[in-house]
């Protein structure tokens, strides 16, 4: 599947021509950030995640990341390429990791707001456990971009694991939901990126005013906001692998893939 039922694009190994992409986006002098956060233990994913991103992310292009975190100086010094640049912002964190995860999309609305909307033309928000493969460059770039989670995607809407409880703000009825889209990367031109976080954040605040958290947290609110606010590029599941899903024919690359971990352990 190439196009949405809406048509949009869904980005697919052998569905673009890189060197045109490029062209277009190096003549418009494009920037584009990336958002990570490293809070609590999460810190032991960084090094891995930069230096991969470095090796596979945006090659030849501006690109920014701003790494959030509990201890700046756990962060270590990693050579970048030409044009690149980090800046790590230091943030509390919360006590659980739900709150951790799902504070993310009020300190990306905040960061955007306040200087980012300046600093770059597009912005990825991914999430750390993660590692670069393989190239992944300006093809995902679009006004509002949602990644196919790899598990949902030959399964029928009923199976999808959106929240169902028609009082929680993220709720999706049974009979809708287009595709299940992935918390761990979406992204955009900063300003839809701006209305996106921002949505968000105050859909989990009115559940946590009435002590209800949607079943997959950040994931779920990101569901429901693309419901109704579709995106204009789909991403395969070839941008957010994770090899419990082995290797179906469908996916030729796996560009970025989960770092196998023990929640047990890095989760408080
Ligand atoms: C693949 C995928 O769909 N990932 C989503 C999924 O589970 P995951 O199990 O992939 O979530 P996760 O444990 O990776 O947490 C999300 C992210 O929050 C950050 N973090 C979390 C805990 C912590 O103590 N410190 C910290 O820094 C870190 O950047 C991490 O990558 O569901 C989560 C909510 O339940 C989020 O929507 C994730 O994006
Ligand atoms: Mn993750």
């Amino acid at each position: 599947m190439t196009l949405s039922p809406w048509l949009a694009p869904i980005v697919w190994d052998g569905t673009y021509n890189l060197d045109i992409l490029n062209e277009q986006f190096h003549r418009r002098g494009v920037r584009i950030g990336l958002t990570v956060f490293v809070i609590r233990k999460y810190k032991i994913f960084i090094q891995n995640f930069l230096q991969s991103a470095e090796t596979f992310f945006m090659t030849g292009h501006k690109v920014s990341y701003y790494v959030f975190t509990d201890d700046i100086n756990a962060i270590p010094n990693i050579s970048l390429g030409e044009g690149r640049s980090l800046e790590v912002l230091k943030v509390t964190g919360y006590k659980r990791w739900q709150d951790i995860t799902m504070r993310r999309m009020q300190l990306i609305r905040d960061l955007i707001s306040e200087r980012v909307i300046n600093e770059v033309d597009y912005i990825v928000c991914l999430d750390a456990d993660l590692e670069f493969k393989d190239s992944i460059g300006v093809e995902i770039l679009g006004d509002v971009v949602g990644v196919i989670h790899p598990g949902f995607l030959a399964e029928s809407r009923q199976a999808f694991t959106h929240e169902r409880r028609d009082i929680s703000a993220g709720y999706i009825p049974n009979d809708e939901g287009d595709f299940y889209y992935t918390g761990c990367f979406f992204g955009g031109a900063v300003e839809k990126i701006y209305k996106l976080t921002n949505h968000c954040h105050d859909a989990m605040m009115q559940d946590k005013a009435i002590n209800i958290e949607a079943l997959w947290h950040d994931e779920s609110y990101l569901n429901r906001y693309f419901l109704y606010h579709k995106p204009t590029k789909l991403l395969s599941p070839e941008y957010a692998w994770n090899d419990y899903y082995g290797s179906p024919i469908v996916v030729k690359r796996k560009r970025l893939v989960h770092v196998p971990k023990d929640t047990n352990k890095v989760r408080d």
